[in-house]
């Protein structure tokens, strides 16, 4: 494996090209391992299925955002400052422990539910077919492009309203946010810009509330409690972020390993009914979210065979727990009929993924509308496509596929 700084693994460049790899040998190793960040933070890695599921619903793992800077700056042996960005977007409930967590988390539940998110389908499935129609008219596409990223997009933008003509502006800022690669100065820029442009749209929805689910928020109350500002602020933020940078990587993930298995793709397409299952064994073999969200100790903490110091940052590989042979046998294999329950993808406890019921009908329709209507053929070698940077994203860069339609041979 690559670079070492003081005995400890380097998540670079060549982790994000094969973090698998790195992943079984942790596995191999401890139950969390001492790594060093691409920025230089220490950090505690935890690669099993088991440890990793305990951490995710353990309260003495915070999420907390004011105690977090104190530790990310314990974990920089070299003093150096880390890129923070606006404050006003850190305040979500995906930073927060209960009971801020359980108030927030409660403000918004109801308009995820997988009722009300089935109420979506139709305008899922008419969003998915005029991209494909479009993709169609030009046959070589990047499929990342053509479908997976402007399908999740669109739907989160229309539940909140967001402007057509500012989707590429916070394709860029989210981009930018939360991708692995960039400066500092950038990273900040780009929050600002987010956080005035959300609350311009705040101001805007609290003047002109229409029956979008953003107007919903603004005006949401539960037992006569509701959001302020700033939680509107950072609310938006994160459905935002998650709409964009999520389901764009289950889409071409699991396209990308049905290409490369041919067996797992003529079984899903003689029999259709596989599709919901087909969905979960892309989750799990190739989770779009590779390392959840850091937490840090508030007291020291055994964890299988090591006790992680209090005040250390620990990040959970959920890529890695799903392919834990000690829980999926065989988990490097890819098969779209094995039995997925309990899968990391979307973590576990009481951050459990939100928009689940979502990118899993996203996934489907998707997915299930592309092989009905094409051939799809890789026009490039599927082994040596770029990954994005990163430790928190799993996602291909691009995904460049012939779409003929079916028949048409
Ligand atoms: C395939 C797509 C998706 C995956 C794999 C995914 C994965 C995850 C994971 C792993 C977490 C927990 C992170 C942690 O504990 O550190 C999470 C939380 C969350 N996700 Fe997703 N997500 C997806 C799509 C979405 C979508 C479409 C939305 C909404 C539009 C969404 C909204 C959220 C929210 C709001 C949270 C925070 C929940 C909380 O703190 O209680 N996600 N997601």
């Amino acid at each position: 494996m690559g670079e070492k700084i003081a005995g400890l693994d380097v998540l670079g460049e060549e982790y994000f090209a094969d973090p698998h790899a790195y992943h079984a040998a942790f596995r191999e190793g401890a139950a969390a391992t001492r790594v060093v960040l691409p920025r230089g933070s220490r950090a505690w890695l935890v690669t099993r299925y088991e440890e990793a599921r305990s951490v995710l619903s353990d309260p003495r793992f915070s999420k907390h955002h004011e105690g977090f800077r104190r530790v990310v700056e314990l974990s920089r042996p070299d003093g150096a400052e880390e890129p923070a960005f606006d404050e006003s977007l850190a305040r979500t409930m995906l930073n927060m422990d209960p009971p801020d967590h359980t108030r927030l988390r409660k403000l918004v539940t109801k308009a995820f539910t997988a009722r009300r998110v089935e109420l979506l389908r139709p305008r899922v499935r008419e969003i998915t077919r005029s991209l494909l129609d479009e993709a169609a008219a030009r046959g070589d596409v990047d499929l990342v492009d053509a479908l997976a990223f402007p399908l999740p997009i669109t739907v989160i933008c229309e539940m909140l309203d967001v402007p057509m003509d500012r989707r590429d502006d916070f394709r860029q800022w989210s981009n930018v946010l939360v991708g692995g690669s960039f400066e500092p100065a950038e990273i900040q820029a780009a929050g600002q810009a987010m956080a005035g442009y959300l609350l311009q749209l705040v101001e805007h929805k609290r003047a002109n509330p229409g029956d979008d689910f953003f107007s919903e928020l603004v005006h949401a109350s539960d037992d006569g409690d509701r959001l302020d500002q700033g939680e509107l602020i950072a609310m938006a933020f994160l459905l935002l972020v998650a709409g964009h940078e999520t389901t764009v990587n289950l889409i071409a993930n699991g396209v990308y390993h049905l290409l490369r298995h041919p067996d797992q793709l003529a079984k899903l397409r003689d029999d259709p009914s596989l599709l919901p299952g087909a969905v979960e064994e892309f989750l799990r073999y190739e989770s779009p979210i590779n390392q959840a969200t850091v937490r840090y100790t508030t007291e020291d903490v055994e964890l299988g065979d090591v006790v992680v110091p209090k005040d250390s940052l620990v990040l959970v590989s959920l890529l890695s727990g799903n392919r834990d042979d000690a829980k999926f046998p065989d988990a490097d294999r890819f098969d779209i009929t094995r039995p997925t329950g309990g899968h990391l993808a979307f973590g576990h406890g009481i951050h459990f993924c939100l928009g689940a019921p979502l990118a899993r009908l996203e996934g489907e329709i998707a997915v299930g509308m592309l092989l009905e209507r094409f051939d799809v053929t890789p026009t490039e070698d599927l082994e040596s496509l770029p990954w994005r940077p990163g430790t928190l994203i799993r996602g291909l860069v691009e995904l460049p596929v012939n779409l003929t339609p079916r028949g048409a041979r």
